[in-house]
């Protein structure tokens, strides 16, 4: 009894990114942590964490707001009693979240090269106008 045979245990199912993402309701929520699949539904309430950081979650990759929290053992353990499958491996490289930060800092460089112009070029004004005042003294 609650012995698992070798095909129990090596079957594990894997579910395509698109399925997971359709489960963001109150009815099913699933969500990604390190490319498993959790179905959280029953435990939103219980959450310590409380539902709405899990609702926030639900459809897609939770990995780092998980990690994030430094999850005790115990988290871990109720998690896995959660698990339903893994995410398929050809989409796990959708998944990558930790390049948008890098996407950012791109976007601030960008952004930091135009303000430096604008006061370089309002400097440049500055100095002709200057310039066109005094020439009108003389
Ligand atoms: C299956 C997934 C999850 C399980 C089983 C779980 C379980 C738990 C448990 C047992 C705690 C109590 C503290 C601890 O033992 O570490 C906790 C706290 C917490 N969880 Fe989760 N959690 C899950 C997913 C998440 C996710 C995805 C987030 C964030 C989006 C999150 C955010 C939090 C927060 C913020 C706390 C801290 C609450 C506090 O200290 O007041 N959890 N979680």
């Amino acid at each position: 009894m609650g012995e698992k045979t070798e095909n129990e245990q090596e079957a594990v199912k894997y579910y395509r990114l698109s399925e997971i993402e359709e489960q963001n309701t109150f009815k099913s929520t699933w969500i990604i942590i390190n490319n498993n699949v959790y179905d959280v539904t029953k435990f939103l309430e219980e959450h310590p964490g409380g539902e709405e950081v899990l609702r926030e979650q639900a459809g897609g990759d939770a990995t780092e707001s998980f990690e994030d929290v430094g999850h005790s053992t115990d988290a871990r353990e109720m998690a896995a009693d959660m698990k339903i499958g893994e995410l398929h491996p050809e989409d796990r490289e959708k998944i990558v979240k930790p390049q948008d930060p890098y996407l950012n800092v791109a976007t601030v460089q960008t952004s930091s090269w135009t303000s430096w112009l604008i006061p370089l070029l309002a400097a440049l004004a500055a100095t002709l106008l200057y310039r066109m005042c005094t020439a009108e003294k003389q």
